[in-house]
């Protein structure tokens, strides 16, 4: 993530990460007030065993293209929600990619960071059944926890 002031959204992200058990680094990064650190991350993170990234930024938030800009392993995009312009500012910053420089971008806020971790399992799950599994798993747990909330209005 850009600042630790993105936290609040981006643990979102983290606590699915934990709930399927799998390996990440979380750390702040920013493109702008750390740009050697943002480019040392993102040209070594293949090399060093990273499957997908994910970054968290708002505003003017430059970071997710950034790093998509030094690396071909896919970058999710989270726009965090900003106080000026609620979030606008980062979603069109994150999402409005040249061609040539993918990011896939989710939802701003809370919604996007969880959104972000489901769609890195997903890419995780292409070579893993145990954990196509497991998002099948949280799917069902999903859909009957919907369906039982309409019940509740009977
Ligand atoms: N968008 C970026 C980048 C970047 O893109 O490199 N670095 C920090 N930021 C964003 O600035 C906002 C305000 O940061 P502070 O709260 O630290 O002032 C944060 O949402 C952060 O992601």
């Amino acid at each position: 993530m850009g600042s630790i002031s993105d936290w609040e959204t981006m643990k979102e992200t983290a606590l699915i990460l934990d709930q399927f058990q799998v390996e990440y680094t979380k750390d702040v990064i920013s493109a702008h007030r750390m740009p050697a650190e943002m480019f040392a991350f993102s040209e070594n993170a293949a090399a060093a065993g990273v499957k997908v990234i994910i970054a968290g930024a708002g505003g003017a938030a430059h970071l997710p293209g950034m790093m998509a800009a030094n690396t071909i392993l896919p970058v999710v995009g989270v726009p965090v929600q900003s106080h000026a312009l609620n979030g606008l500012d980062s979603l069109l910053s994150i999402v409005q990619m040249p061609a040539g420089v993918p990011v896939a971008t989710t939802a701003i806020g809370t919604a996007g960071a969880k959104n972000a971790a489901l769609l890195a399992l997903q890419i995780l799950a292409i070579n893993n059944k145990d954990l196509q599994n497991e998002l099948l798993t949280f799917r069902k747990k999903q859909h009957d926890d919907s369906v039982k909330s309409g019940e509740q209005l009977d």
